[in-house]
Order: structure tokens, then C-alpha cells, then sequence
């Protein structure tokens, strides 16, 4: 399967890597097409994908095409694919805040189109991305995208109304994840942690509890009550967290990236 990939950044490049790493295509199958030429040269000499020319270069070649330049892009792309799209291609946007009708609108309501949010840890093959398909997609072809999306990490099918709280609970997560392991290792140089060290612990004891929430079936209220001793430490942390709205700024962060997302599709 020829897969092709409009906008190589931050996350085009992330999902190419984790379909080569997890081997689900090989790199010759892989074509690329982005203004930046420096990100394409490197993604031809680091992995050995094909760079193409144009966007209708890139459509005459693939059975997917990946749209993956920033949303304010998509309307110019669109543009330049529009009466090159052959029939059983499938169209996957990857954009925050386009919609499936967006899509059908320039390129045509007869075209296959998926909607998806994936997130960077796509390249680690840790990712997760949520799915929406239009009514032309068949079900032998969604079989297809998931295994491709699984190929990077996890998918789940949402409604597509659901697209913007998606995005502030997984898309745009892993930045608020990162904000918060950066001050954790703060801390702990502040405490006197040497910061490299810091940063691997806090990554594991991240990853861990990640994973017991994961595999216990357990409240997260449970799991920190477990860590709570009566009078220890960990109560000291949580009072001087609840004492910074720590669990009221999250929810308002989602609720904020929520609402961009809407804004972005013109949507509020
Ligand atoms: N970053 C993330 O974590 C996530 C991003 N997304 C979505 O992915 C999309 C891409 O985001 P991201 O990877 O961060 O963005 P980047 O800016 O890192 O990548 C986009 C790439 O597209 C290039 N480009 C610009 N215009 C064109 C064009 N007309 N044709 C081909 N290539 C072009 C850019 O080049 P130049 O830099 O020269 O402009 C850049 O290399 C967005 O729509 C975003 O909503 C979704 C989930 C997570
Ligand atoms: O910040 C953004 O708009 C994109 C969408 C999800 C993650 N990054």
C-alpha cells in the first residue's frame, strides 16, 4: 500500500516514523511532499521514503493520503488536490479542527475521507489517536486504517463532535504532560536531584502509574489514596497541589483547548 503524507513536521514525521519502526510499510511505499525542503532532504537520507514534487504527484501515486500540514494550510492543499483524488483513494486529515465536510466540500462528497487526532508519541509506537469516518469508507478499508493507526500505538472510533474534547484530553496532552515532568525535575533540582537523573525518574515513575491505571482497573482517587500514607509525605504534596487549584486548572486547560478547537472550525 503506497502511503503519502502532505506536511512532514512534527507529527507527519512522527507517524512516518512509527509505520517504519513498527514495520507496517516500507519505506519505498512511503511518499513525502513539504515546502520545507530541509525536513524532506532529511527524511530521504535518515529513512529512505521517496520526496515527490507536488501535491498531485503525491495523489497519482498513494492509496492514503495523509494530510498533515497545519489547519490554516489544509484550504490550499485542498486546492491543489481537488480533480486529482482518484476514486478509491483515502483522504486522512490529521488537522485540528477540520471537519470531514470541510474536506467533502472542495474535494467532493463522493470521496473517502477519514478524520483523525493522533498524538507525537505516534513515533515511539506509544501513540493514541481517536477516528471518525465519512459514509463512504467501506468496512474492510476502516480495518485498514485501524491497523495502520495501531501500528503506531492505540485508535478508538469517536463521534466526530467529540474531535475537539478529544484533542484537549490526548492530542495536545502530551505538551501538558511534559510541562509537568519538566517542573517535577525542577523540583527535584531544586532538592538537590542531579537534573539528568531526575528526568529518568520521573519518566519511569510517569510511565508506571500510567500503566497501573492502565492494568489495575482501579479509581485514580484509589491509586493516590494508596500512595497517601496517614501524616507522610505524599499528603504534604497533595495539600500544596490542592492549595494551586492543581485538578481546577487541569479541567480548565482541557476546557480551554476544547473551545480553540471549536474555534478553529468556525464552529463557535
Ligand atoms: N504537533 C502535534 O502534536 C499534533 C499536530 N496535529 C496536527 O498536525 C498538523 C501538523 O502539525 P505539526 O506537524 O505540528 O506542524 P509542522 O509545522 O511541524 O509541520 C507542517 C509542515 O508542513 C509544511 N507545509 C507548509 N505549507 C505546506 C504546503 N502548502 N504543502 C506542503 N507542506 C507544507 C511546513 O513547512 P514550513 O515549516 O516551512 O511551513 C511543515 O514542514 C496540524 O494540522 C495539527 O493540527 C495533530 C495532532 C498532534
Ligand atoms: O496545538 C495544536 O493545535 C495541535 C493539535 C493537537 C496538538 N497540537
Amino acid at each position: 500500500m503506497k502511503i503519502g503524507f502532505i506536511g512532514t513536521g512534527n507529527m507527519g514525521s512522527s507517524i512516518i516514523k512509527g509505520i517504519l519502526s513498527s514495520k507496517f510499510e516500507k519505506s519505498e511505499n512511503i511518499n513525502i511532499f513539504d515546502l520545507d525542503k530541509e525536513k524532506v532532504n532529511n527524511l530521504v537520507k535518515e529513512y529512505g521514503v521517496n520526496a515527490v514534487n507536488s501535491e498531485k504527484e503525491l495523489a497519482e501515486n498513494c492509496d492514503i493520503i495523509v494530510l498533515s500540514v497545519k489547519p490554516h494550510i489544509i484550504p490550499v492543499v485542498l486546492k491543489n488536490l481537488s480533480g486529482n483524488v482518484k476514486k478509491d483513494t483515502i483522504i486522512l486529515t490529521i488537522a485540528a479542527g477540520i471537519s470531514i465536510s470541510m474536506i467533502e466540500n472542495t474535494l467532493g462528497e463522493d470521496k473517502k475521507v477519514v478524520r483523525t487526532m493522533p498524538n507525537t508519541p505516534a513515533q515511539v509506537l506509544s501513540g493514541m489517536t481517536a477516528v471518525t469516518f465519512n459514509k463512504n469508507i467501506e468496512n474492510s478499508e476502516k480495518e485498514i486504517i485501524f491497523k495502520l493507526l495501531n501500528s503506531f500505538g492505540k485508535s478508538v472510533e469517536i463521534e466526530e463532535k467529540l474531535m475537539h474534547a478529544y484533542t484537549g484530553i490526548s492530542g495536545s496532552l502530551p505538551a501538558y504532560v511534559y510541562m509537568f515532568m519538566e517542573a517535577l525535575a525542577d523540583g527535584g533540582v531544586l532538592c538537590g536531584m542531579p537534573r539528568n537523573k531526575a528526568y529518568e525518574i520521573v519518566a519511569q515513575t510517569v510511565a508506571g502509574s500510567a500503566k497501573m491505571l492502565l492494568e489495575t482497573g482501579k479509581h485514580p482517587g484509589q491509586l493516590k489514596d494508596e500512595v497517601c500514607s496517614p501524616a507522610g509525605t505524599t499528603i504534604e504534596a497533595v495539600r500544596v497541589l490542592e492549595n494551586g487549584n492543581f485538578r481546577g486548572n487541569v479541567i480548565e486547560a482541557v476546557a480551554a483547548c476544547t473551545e480553540k478547537s471549536k474555534e478553529m472550525a468556525g464552529e463557535k
